[in-house]
């Protein structure tokens, strides 16, 4: 049976068939809320788009938010999906997706939002919106602002981040093995809460880092409820080669990006701490090629956030900043947007639906994904029960190592002890999508 396809024991997709369920809430209630401030966004960039293309940007201006507004009230009273007339290149694809969610349908019931699983019309709603942003304004990211107001209210947790991990590059040439996995456990975990930040939870209110990233590292412990960081650490280590061993040394990790804001910062300083210690000699970063789940990181904000760094007025800061962009220039870090992570498919099916992305994680030595979505998209966003093993829930998806690094926002959560979960559950209602807690989960060969 190819990956992806329902069978024994695999099941359901979340949606909001399910009454009162977070996704019934989420299509409900947040992403309407998320088109409306897109609507508003767009509305109050009127003289921006007169002033950049005349008469035409403000006949694209009237045009998107008469489509948002027609989307959201299809949202809102369940209209079945409609098939992406824009031609761009990813186009057929999703039309091809629409027609395979139809067949899983049969003919009793059309496609449509409260019908269909939860990860594919909340992808699809993101595609819709890149659908109404047409030319001339088309490049507008209707998100931007949240993502750079995310930023710059995070400065103080960025200087402190940046200094810390200047503090630690001087004395790395000194430091024992313990010392360095030490360091690397929190910067790991640092990336890990970085993930709190993202706005399409909040639907769109601020969300930024106020205090020093590490020192609350210590009361955040007790909310990891999987923490796989060891077998991170070994499989970093296992895949270094001294030099001139003649075995490989292209040791490579990829991250798997989530959001802009604070969590790109943390991202760039863990793997800056990657670089500089010698546990990998080269990053690969993969970001999102449109505007996606409001915070989602695209070249653009890539681009941005370490022009920003380097232009800061901290020493620590800008000097990560131009170590980060040299990175960039020397090919050591290189950055890339596959369109497969703007699509709406559980990562089961890439090796089949993207088999050139499928091939070049497989070069990688460990993959990092951040956050909830692809946390989600890892899982395929199925009612899996919370002790059902990691392994089974990723269905023949593992290209290389991997390690998901995901603040909850969702309810999908496997891989926890027996009992786990019913205790959460317990102790804490809403612990899968309050976003209080987190998971470190690796899958990959056991290492000793
Ligand atoms: O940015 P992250 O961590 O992927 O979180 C996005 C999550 O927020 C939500 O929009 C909240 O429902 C989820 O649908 C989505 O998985
Ligand atoms: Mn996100």
């Amino acid at each position: 049976m190819a990956a992806g396809q329902i069978g024994y024991g695999v099941p359901p997709s979340l949606s909001a068939k399910v009454t009162g369920s977070f996704a019934y809430l989420t299509i409900r209630d947040r992403m309407p809320t998320i088109l409306t401030k897109a609507v508003d966004t767009i509305h109050r960039n009127k003289n921006k788009f007169f002033e950049e293309h005349g008469e035409e940007g403000i006949s694209a201006e009237k045009q998107a938010i008469s489509l948002l507004s027609k989307l959201r009230n299809e949202l809102q009273t369940d209209k079945p999906l409609l098939e992406l007339m824009d031609g761009l290149s990813d186009t057929e694809s999703w039309n091809q997706y629409m027609q395979r969610q139809q067949r899983q349908l049969g003919d009793q019931e059309l496609v449509s939002w409260f019908k269909s699983p939860w990860l594919y019309v909340e992808c699809y709603m993101y595609r819709r919106i890149q659908e109404a942003i047409c030319p001339p304004i088309n490049n507008f990211d209707v998100f931007n602002e949240g993502k750079t107001q995310s930023f710059f209210e995070s400065q103080q947790a960025v200087m402190a981040l940046c200094t810390y991990l200047g503090d630690v590059q001087k004395s790395m040439e000194k430091l024992s093995e313990n010392q360095l996995s030490e360091y690397f456990n929190k910067l790991l975990q640092v990336s890990l809460w970085g993930n709190k930040c993202d706005l399409s939870i909040s639907a769109g209110q601020e969300n930024s880092q106020k205090a020093s990233p590490i020192d609350s590292l210590p009361s955040l412990q007790s909310f990891i409820l999987v923490n796989d960081s060891n077998m991170v650490w070994l499989t970093l280590n296992s895949s270094r080669r001294p030099e001139g061993s003649g075995q490989k040394t292209a040791d490579r990790v990829d991250i798997v990006l989530d959001n802009a804001g604070f969590e790109l910062v943390t991202d760039l300083v863990l793997a800056d701490f990657l670089v500089s210690s010698g546990l990998a000699r080269h990053i690969h970063f993969h970001g999102k090629c449109f505007p996606w789940f409001v915070s989602d990181v695209t070249a653009n904000d890539f681009q941005w956030t370490i022009r920003q760094t380097m232009a800061a007025n901290h020493k620590w800061m800008s000097k990560s900043g131009f170590q980060w962009q040299s990175y960039l220039n020397e090919g050591i870090w290189s950055y890339h947007d596959h369109p497969f992570w703007t699509q709406p498919h559980e990562f089961c099916d890439m090796a089949a639906d993207a088999p050139d992305l499928y091939a070049t994680l497989q070069e990688a030595d460990l993959v990092l994904f951040k956050g909830d979505l692809n946390y989600r998209k890892l899982t395929g966003d199925r009612a899996w029960g919370h002790a059902v093993d990691f392994c089974t829930a990723l269905r023949g998806f593992e290209p290389a190592p991997l390690c998901s690094l995901r603040t909850l926002k969702a309810n999908v959560q496997v891989g926890l002890q027996l009992g786990q979960g019913e205790k959460l559950s317990t102790e804490d209602p809403s612990w899968m999508t309050n976003g209080k807690y987190a998971v470190i989960q690796f899958h990959g060969p056991k290492l000793e």
